[in-house]
């Protein structure tokens, strides 16, 4: 293998044939200037390139890895928490180039925007031209357009220059309430950008605006909004629930002109939301550069802010009510001190569903089949539990699996085997008391994935926090028939589990439609949900199971949020 380097104008870029991209990234992102022939002058870009053979750099693209492009069309921010520098940092956060297109330059900060500079229309426009011309640009995501003329030069240049997609966030205020846009701009974006949008991300107030000042109040309301939105032409409609008056919960609804899905994450306690709009359409735009479909780009764009606000929710910038947060936290392994992993999101607990090859073999269905009909009926995170296969069939099946779980965005994790976790590059694995120990397992899959462990008592479970796992699994919580002789703790016992751990918790063993709301009624803030194995596989129809314990968990967790 040998290195070309070439040296032109200022930031580092590495590419390596056939390199998946997320080596390329992290290899761009963590490389440090060590190189003495490296001049770190920010004037010099410095064009490194690792290559197979040690043929001279070429232009041509055949030969080169094409990595999935994002243009963002939007207002610099000077305090970088929204806006144009909210852009890159989600595009570089999810894996995806993203180049820039600035309408308007903001002085900005923490308390409010200062002042704005329109930029020049037909300065946007060869702006656009010299991006669209040249790169090879998968989506478009716009923000602040400040002037009918530049939604006017924006339309004109994406008829020029068609992209294979068009996430439109119809930016009109800034968090700190500043207007960025007038109603002038709601018809250019009515009559132009909604029409050819593939998505449009608007939060309460910005549907209301676009449908002329109707007042939002509820999820019915939402949906509602959501319906006529999409009457005007987007392919598909993101209504933003993040202001909603007494909601416990995130809420948004998806609406793609057939059905209505309602998105709830966990509100998170924090004033550092800054650029969470921008953030969250620019990382839509990412998954679908990188080939996803939308529900699941949407799914994981909601997931990412979460776990985004949540890493952050501490940090300390300016001196204004909203700051902004750290997109970046992938790139840092641990947060604090602390051995939490900051990749996991608690909440994809709520319906865990652990697969059994003797039960899809009793059904005669493939493993891939029963993944994706757990997952179309509300599964959050699927675990494969293959106590009969040989490794070679399980490492195929979980590659399979894998597929699907990612383009659905929901995790994926192995039982027992490390070896076939990292060999499908799982999102974790699940051990119990009597496999690799949960610290070893950490070391051998590193900070980023996903550990949890069966614990049945509370000094196992502190054990499992000591080891840097990220959740427990709790039980026997009933009997049951799927794991042969295994002690039943009961739901007291499950309780005295929840209240010692540190950790999440999942509840297993013989939990169905019957029980679950009795165990999810415990009242112990960490249990996040059930793991779920007969109840789902060993049913003549898993879709079904899986949409009605979603539902049973689902109304629990409302009633117990109202108590
Ligand atoms: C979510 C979850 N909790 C507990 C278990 C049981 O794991 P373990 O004790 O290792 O038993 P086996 O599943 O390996 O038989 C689990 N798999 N998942
Ligand atoms: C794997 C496991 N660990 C504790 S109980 C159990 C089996 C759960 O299966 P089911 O949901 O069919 O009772
Ligand atoms: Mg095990």
């Amino acid at each position: 293998m040998a290195y070309t380097q070439g040296l032109s104008s200022s930031c580092l870029f590495l590419s390596h044939k056939g390199a998946p991209q997320g080596f390329q990234q992290s290899l761009g992102l963590n490389l440090p200037f060590t190189n003495s022939r490296i001049n770190s002058s920010l004037q010099t870009r410095i064009f490194v390139e690792l290559r197979e053979d040690s043929a001279p750099m070429t232009s041509d693209h055949s030969k080169k890895m094409k990595i999935p492009h994002v243009l963002t069309v939007a207002g610099s921010d000077s305090g970088a928490g929204a806006g144009i520098q909210a852009d890159l940092k989600a595009c570089a956060a999810r894996g995806v180039y993203c180049s820039t297109v600035i309408t308007a330059v903001t002085a900005q900060n923490t308390v409010g925007v200062q002042g704005v500079s329109v930029v020049p229309e037909d300065f946007v426009a060869e702006q656009l031209k010299s991006v669209l011309s040249d790169m090879q640009v998968d989506v478009v995501k716009t923000g602040m357009l400040p002037s009918i003329g530049i939604v006017n030069v924006l339309s004109q240049g994406l008829r020029e220059f068609p992209v294979r997609a068009l996430v439109v966030d119809p930016v009109m205020v800034s968090t700190s309430g500043d207007v960025l846009a007038g109603p002038s701009i709601l018809a250019g974006f009515r009559e132009q950008l909604l029409p050819i949008a593939d998505i449009v991300t608007p939060n309460l107030k910005e549907a209301s605006a676009l449908l002329g000042g109707q007042q939002l109040e509820t999820v019915a309301d939402m949906c509602s909004a959501a319906k006529l939105l999409h009457d005007m032409g987007p392919r598909n409609v993101l209504v933003k629930g993040g202001d909603l008056p007494d909601s416990l919960d995130a809420v948004d609804i998806f609406f793609d002109g057939k059905d209505f899905h309602e998105l709830r994450s966990m509100r998170i306690k924090t004033c550092n939301t800054h650029g969470t709009g921008c953030s969250l359409a620019s990382c839509i735009a990412a998954e679908l550069a990188k080939g996803s479909s939308m529900l699941p780009a949407v799914k994981v764009a909601k997931h990412y802010i979460e776990t985004a606000l949540d890493y952050s929710k501490d940090i300390a910038i300016g001196n204004g009510p909203q700051g902004p947060f750290d997109h970046l936290l992938r790139l840092k392994s641990y947060v604090h001190n602390s051995c939490r992993q900051v990749g996991f999101n608690p909440s994809d607990l709520f319906l865990y569903a652990v697969t059994d090859s003797r039960m899809n073999k009793k059904w005669g269905r493939s493993i891939t089949d029963a993944v994706k009909a757990a997952i179309d009926g509300g599964a959050t995170i699927i675990q494969l539990r293959e106590k009969d296969s040989e490794t070679q069939d399980f490492l195929e099946a979980a590659k399979a699996c894998f597929k699907i779980c990612h383009s659905h965005g929901v995790p994926l994790l192995i039982n027992d085997r490390i070896d076939v976790a990292l060999a499908c590059d799982a999102d974790g694995v699940h051990v119990g008391q009597s496999d690799m120990p949960a610290r070893v397992a950490r070391t051998l899959l590193g900070p980023d994935k996903i550990i949890g462990v069966s614990c049945k008592t509370p000094e196992q479970a502190h054990q499992a926090w000591i080891d840097g796992a990220d959740y427990i699994g709790c039980g026997g919580v009933y009997p049951t028939n799927t794991k042969e002789n295994n002690l039943t703790v009961g739901l007291d016992g499950l309780k005295t589990v929840c209240v010692a751990s540190k950790l999440p918790v999942v509840a297993i063993g013989g939990i169905g439609a019957s029980n679950a709301s009795s165990v999810m009624e415990i009242g112990v803030p960490n249990l996040k949900g059930v793991a779920v194995v007969s109840a789902l596989f060993d049913r003549e129809c898993i879709l079904t199971e899986a949409r009605k314990l979603h539902a049973i968990l689902t109304e629990s967790m409302l009633l117990q949020r109202t108590h």
